[in-house]
Parts: C-alpha cells; sequence; structure tokens
C-alpha cells in the first residue's frame, strides 16, 4: 500500500481552503502527504491562500512539498485525490443567484430554488472539464467533490461519466448536524451510527443509533422541540445560520417523523423565507463582508508575520475534516461510514434506480458500499421526486440547450410553482449568465 499521497486542493484559493489545509496537517499521521498542490483559476487569490499555506505548512508540515499554480498539467498530474470547491463566477454571480430571484419574488438562495439552477448551470460546464482534465492526467485519482450545487453536480457527472466509479460528490452539512446533535445530547458525534435518505440538501435522519444500538432520535426530538437548535459552532455563525437552524424545530413541529436537513425550510416554508430575505443583503454580502474579507485578511496577515500563531484563520472544522477523512477511508480501506451521493439502485426502495441520492455508505478502497432504507413514505417521496425531477430537467436543459426543459425544472421547483414566474426567472438569469451558460434554444 502507498504510504504518502499526492493531493491537488481545486478551488485552491477557496475560503473553505485554510480550513482544508488545517485538517490535512491535523491528520498527517492518519493521511500522509507527499505532494500537495493548491490550483485556482485565479492566480491572485490562489497567492494569499498559497502564501498562508507556505507558512502554515513550513510550522506543521515541512516534509510536505507544496506548490500553487493556475497551470492543469502541473496541478493534476500523478494525483491520487482530487479534492474539489470550485465556484464558477465567485461570488459576483452568488449574489446574482440570491437578487435576481429575489427581485421577481422567489427565493434567491445559492443552492436551493433558482439561485441554485443558475450556479448549478455554471458549475457543470466547469466541473465536467474538470473531470476530462483529471483523466487525462492522472486515471486512477478519486475525485472527492464539495462543489454546489451538489444534486444538480453529481447528476451531470454521472451523466456525462457514467461509468466513472472513482467521483464521490459530499456534503458537509449532514456531518455539521451530526455534530450539532452531538452537542445537544452531550454525546460524542463520533459514536452515532445515522439512518439518513434523500437527495443532497433535501433529506432526512430516520434513525440515529448510538453504540449500543439504542436509537436516539426521540430523544433528540424532544430537546429540539423544548429547546430549538442550534448549530454546533453556533459562537462563530451569523445570524442567517443560527435562523436556518432554528427552523429545524419547526419542521419537526409540522412533519415529527424524521430530523429534517436544514435546506428544506426553503421548500417547505417558501413563503415565510422569502419575507424574510432581504433583496438589498442577501447572504453573498454577508460572507463578502465577513468570511471572504477575514480569511483573506487572516492569511495576509499569516503571510507577513510569517507565522500563524497569532491568527485565527475562520473556518468549519467538520468540513477540512470530512474531506480528509473520507480519503483516509479510501486509502486504507477504514470502510467508515460516511453520509454520501450515489446512485440509488433500490436504496431507496420506492425511487427510481437512476436517482441521485444521499445515503450512509462505507467508504472504502473500493468505493462506497451504501445502506439501503426500505421503502419511504408517500410524503417523502413525493417531495424527492419533484425535486429529482427539477434537478434531472436542469441537467439535461445544459446538456441539451434545452429552454424548454429549463423552463420545466423551474417551474417543478417547490420554491416557484407558477410557470409564468418561473418564465421570468429563467429570462433574466439567462440574461445575467450569458458568459456561463450554454445557449438555450
Ligand atoms: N458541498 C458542500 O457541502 C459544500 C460546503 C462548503 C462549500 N462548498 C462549495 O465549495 C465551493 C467553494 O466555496 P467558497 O464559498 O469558498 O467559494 P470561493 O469563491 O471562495 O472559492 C472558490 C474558488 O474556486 C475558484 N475557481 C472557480 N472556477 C474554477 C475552476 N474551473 N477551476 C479551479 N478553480 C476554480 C475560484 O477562483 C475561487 O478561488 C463552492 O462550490 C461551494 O458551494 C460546498
Ligand atoms: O453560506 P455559506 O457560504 O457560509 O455556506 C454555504 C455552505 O453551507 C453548508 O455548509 C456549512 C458550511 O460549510 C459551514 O462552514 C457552516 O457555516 O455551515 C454550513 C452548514 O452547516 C452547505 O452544506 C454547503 O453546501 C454550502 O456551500
Ligand atoms: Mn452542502
Amino acid at each position: 500500500m502507498k504510504k504518502a499521497f499526492n493531493i491537488v486542493l481545486v478551488g485552491g484559493g477557496s475560503t473553505w481552503t485554510p480550513g482544508l489545509l488545517k485538517a490535512l496537517c491535523k491528520m498527517k499521521t492518519r493521511l500522509p502527504l507527499n505532494k500537495l498542490v493548491m490550483f485556482d483559476v485565479n492566480a491572485e487569490r490562489q497567492a494569499v491562500i498559497g502564501e498562508y499555506a507556505k507558512v502554515l505548512f513550513r510550522e506543521e508540515y515541512p516534509e510536505v512539498e507544496l506548490i500553487w499554480t493556475t497551470d492543469k498539467e502541473v496541478a493534476l498530474r500523478d494525483m491520487d485525490f482530487i479534492f474539489c470547491q470550485m465556484r464558477t463566477g465567485g461570488y459576483a454571480m452568488r449574489e446574482k443567484d440570491e437578487k435576481i430571484p429575489l427581485s421577481l419574488g422567489v427565493i434567491g438562495q445559492e443552492t436551493c430554488g433558482p439561485g441554485g439552477f443558475a450556479y448549478g448551470m455554471r458549475s457543470i460546464r466547469d466541473m465536467i472539464e474538470l473531470v476530462n482534465d483529471v483523466r487525462a492526467r492522472s486515471p486512477q485519482a478519486w475525485i472527492l467533490n464539495y462543489t454546489n450545487p451538489a444534486a444538480i453536480v453529481a447528476d451531470a457527472l454521472k451523466k456525462s461519466f457514467p461509468d466513472d466509479e472513482r467521483i464521490i460528490n459530499i456534503c458537509d452539512q449532514p456531518v455539521n448536524l451530526l455534530r450539532s446533535y452531538g452537542r445537544l445530547l452531550g454525546r460524542d458525534p463520533e459514536i452515532f451510527d445515522p439512518v439518513y435518505f434523500g437527495l443532497n440538501h433535501f433529506g432526512w435522519f430516520t434513525h440515529l443509533y448510538d453504540e449500543n444500538g439504542h436509537d436516539l432520535a426521540p430523544e433528540l426530538k424532544a430537546i429540539i422541540a423544548s429547546n430549538g437548535f442550534k448549530p454546533v459552532d453556533a459562537e462563530q455563525r451569523d445570524q442567517s445560520w443560527l435562523d436556518t437552524y432554528a427552523a429545524v424545530a419547526d419542521m419537526l413541529h409540522d412533519f415529527p417523523d424524521y430530523l429534517p436537513n436544514t435546506y428544506l425550510q426553503y421548500y417547505l416554508y417558501p413563503e415565510y423565507k422569502l419575507s424574510k430575505l432581504d433583496p438589498n443583503f442577501t447572504r453573498a454580502n454577508e460572507v463578502i463582508n465577513g468570511r471572504e474579507k477575514r480569511v483573506f485578511d487572516e492569511c495576509r496577515t499569516a503571510a507577513a508575520e510569517g507565522t500563524t500563531k497569532n491568527v485565527h484563520v475562520v473556518h468549519n472544522d467538520a468540513h477540512g475534516d470530512m474531506i480528509v477523512e473520507l480519503a483516509e477511508s479510501i486509502a486504507f480501506n477504514l470502510k467508515k461510514k460516511f453520509i454520501v451521493m450515489v446512485e440509488n439502485n433500490g436504496l431507496v426502495a420506492n425511487l427510481d434506480n437512476d436517482v441521485m441520492v444521499e445515503v450512509a455508505a462505507e467508504m472504502g478502497a473500493n468505493g462506497p458500499r451504501p445502506f439501503g432504507v426500505g421503502k419511504i413514505p408517500t410524503f417523502y417521496k413525493g417531495m424527492i421526486e419533484q425535486q429529482f425531477a427539477y434537478e434531472r430537467l436542469t441537467v439535461e436543459a445544459y446538456l441539451e440547450g434545452s429552454y424548454t426543459k429549463a423552463l420545466m425544472a423551474l417551474t417543478l421547483n417547490r420554491t416557484i410553482v407558477d410557470a409564468k414566474k418561473a418564465r421570468r426567472v429563467l429570462d433574466a438569469l439567462i440574461e445575467a449568465n450569458r458568459d456561463y451558460w450554454p445557449e438555450l434554444k
């Protein structure tokens, strides 16, 4: 077995990269690195994070060959793992994804509703190109992908590379939720054995077993009903995320069967959410003024001071830990459980085989071995089928350049519903995305 690995971070200038770098340092004995490359299309962004990485690795991991580049030939050759988190169009386009729908009376959110649709139509192009670039240079590398909207990206990549078993699409939200449950229950989330089903940002925990096989879900629901729900790292969250987590209590009140993913609030309460979103100051503004600014300022400070000791680069532990632990589990065939996106193939017995579902899976050297959940009740099946139809039609709209399929997709989205509204939103998004989308005819 190989002793040390070559890893490239695609989207190396991402706001999440410092957290990822810290996770790689923290787990250096578990997933030893030979070479770490950071790759980005934006040289300036990459250089700031790269200079921070240089200081951090000099302090914590000097034996690793560390480089950053905008050259895909340098970045993607002879890699074992590709960790991917790119944002085509950057925060400038995220802001449009959120504000254009809001200006037309529809939820603007980066992965849900028409915002996620616009972002998806941009991400598909670059993600297909990336997979082709990787496979030409590292045919056996594992591509672990965070790029959003992950549900749409996962379906587009499955359609475009049906035989590629080494692309794993992931999300940090379930693990953030598990850590938050741990804090509420006063238990170490490492011991949790969750049962989960759904689509990305559209799923539910049905059970949460402890080390003895005891289901903690009833106790957890009771705690949330009386005390509400906060993220594990509530102290460092912006208000919008605290509101999002708080909505879990409302969802459980209305639909007490299962513990919902926070993103379901946009689909279950679109009118309420719309009334709470500010069309002139969205999450993109909050991130640009907050996390992005802080991360880049802190990285510049560390580089100028030649040490990371005096800065706390804002990050989310779950995000960095998940992808590194996933790579470790694959590299050493540990078969640890992760919640990941896979093709259904009977896992949810009453959904079509080709739906890209999100479920728990053991991850080992041969990829995911997912756990089925049997049949799901009508309400959840109906929700998922409608949402998946939206996701699939989005992918087909992109691949076929079809205006009609794009209109069908948006009409099916629970945040829109009305076809005339869908057309207005689609036309405005086409205008804003001319540099990124294929022409829709
Ligand atoms: N799946 C999840 O749960 C999860 C969690 C966190 C972040 N994300 C995703 O990670 C990505 C990064 O998020 P962020 O907020 O840090 O954004 P960001 O804009 O700070 O970082 C993205 C980086 O990708 C670069 N980039 C854009 N196109 C590229 C391409 N074709 N090749 C290489 N690099 C490219 C950009 O220049 C930028 O530096 C987004 O897609 C975000 O949605 C997903
Ligand atoms: O609005 P953002 O850019 O802060 O976050 C968007 C992402 O939100 C989810 O992830 C985590 C995030 O990684 C974490 O740091 C924290 O702030 O909470 C979020 C929810 O737990 C989501 O899973 C991602 O897909 C989004 O990109
Ligand atoms: Mn996610």
